[in-house]
């Protein structure tokens, strides 16, 4: 079992900038006007370097769905029941929630897990990796131990780590927990130190009213735990959730076995802000998708220096925005990997001025 003197100690490497360039110089190649791909190209770049493969082979890809409930829902900050969470997952283990219908249309690989779902087992077709039922409510104690903090991290890192060993060249990210919204924007408020007014948004749909609640749950979460003089590691135990760890352990073990990890929307980029406190560098394996319409997804992701591509308003969850990125990705590599160059049309090359 992973303890924190072991996690402290983890180091990852660099993307390799010499793939970067030649990535690049390849893109300059094709026969169309310089840059005309926009930030894909560079995004390639990336994915070529963390792989150290400039033929940028992202065939294989899997979208992990961290599966967990939140204590703090006792508060009524959510306009959900919590048995919501083990409905959607019993529907994700079917292949008939919304992530797993757009994953069948992308090519990608759905794995739902139930990492911390409130319900004797899991349901059929859900990995059984269940930390606890469910976080304990923040405002009255911290939602996680030490213990389970690190369990939750090392399921994700050995998950990442088995999938990059089975094949799977890209993960993507996801989640399903009712009150999730809530928990991130605590743990993003405590890392960004920031005001949660600023970033605390409603979530899976939430009145006015209910919003001030939800502001002042968190903002008493973090006045209680103190955590704006916190570490990452402590912020999660303190206010953070089973999936958010889950996930951070994913961007961390997808760093380690140099695989890409992409971002969904809030929960997701809460757990790579987390993931990168903890281990410097992880930031360079993660790739965006969409800024989520939850305030806090752009501060957090403006923070990673990572620019999201789609901006459209998506509040879904489940990993539906990266799984869409997945296949903006595949499309966009058709014409770098079956390659019409400048001189297959019989036109000299472009140069760059400046
Ligand atoms: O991905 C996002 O940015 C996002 C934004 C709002 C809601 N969600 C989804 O909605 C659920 C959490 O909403 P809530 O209001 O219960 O905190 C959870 O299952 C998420 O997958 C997800
Ligand atoms: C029905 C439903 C499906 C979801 N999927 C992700 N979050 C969700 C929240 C709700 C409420």
């Amino acid at each position: 079992m992973l303890d924190r003197q072991q996690m402290r100690q983890l180091k990852i490497e660099p993307p390799d900038q010499a793939v970067y360039k030649e990535v690049l110089g390849n893109w300059d190649a094709l026969a169309k006007p310089l840059d005309g791909m926009g930030e894909f190209e560079e995004l390639f770049a990336r994915i070529g370097a963390i792989r150290r493969d400039p033929a940028l082979d992202i065939s294989r890809k899997a979208v992990v769905v961290m599966c967990a409930d939140n204590g703090i829902v006792e508060e009524k900050i959510s306009q959900s029941g919590q048995d919501v969470t083990a409905k959607v997952a019993a529907a994700m283990g079917r292949g008939t929630s919304s992530v797993c219908r757009m994953a069948k249309a992308a090519g990608v690989e759905v794995i739902p897990v139930d990492i911390g779902i409130n319900e004797e087992g899991s349901p059929e077709g859900v990995l059984p990796c269940k930390v606890r039922r469910g976080t304990r409510n923040f405002i009255k104690e911290r939602a996680m131990t030490e213990q389970e903090t690190l369990a939750a991290i090392e399921i994700g890192m050995e998950l990442a780590k088995r999938l990059a060993h089975e094949g799977y060249k890209l993960l993507a990210t996801g989640e399903m927990g009712i009150g999730n919204t809530t928990t991130s924007s605590a743990v993003a408020a405590a890392l960004l130190s920031c005001d949660p007014k600023e970033i605390t948004g409603k979530g899976a749909g939430l009145s006015d009213t209910a919003l001030l609640r939800k502001i002042a749950v968190v903002e008493e979460g973090i006045q209680m735990h103190e955590l704006y003089q916190a570490d990452a590691f402590d912020v999660l135990c303190a206010v953070g959730g089973l999936d958010i760890a889950g996930l951070s352990g994913v961007f961390i073990g997808g760093a380690l076995a140099h695989v890409p990890v992409v971002v969904d929307g809030v929960i997701s980029a809460v757990a790579a802000l987390a993931a990168e406190r903890m281990i410097p560098g992880v930031r360079d394996y993660v790739i965006p998708s969409h800024k989520s319409r939850e305030p806090a997804a752009e501060r957090i992701l403006e923070k990673l220096g990572i620019r999201p591509v789609l901006d459209a308003g998506l509040a879904l969850g489940e990993g539906t925005g990266a799984v869409m990125m997945c296949g903006l990705l595949d499309i966009a590599r058709t014409i770098y990997g079956e390659r019409t160059t400048f001189a297959d049309i019989d036109v000299a090359p472009y140069h760059r001025f400046g």
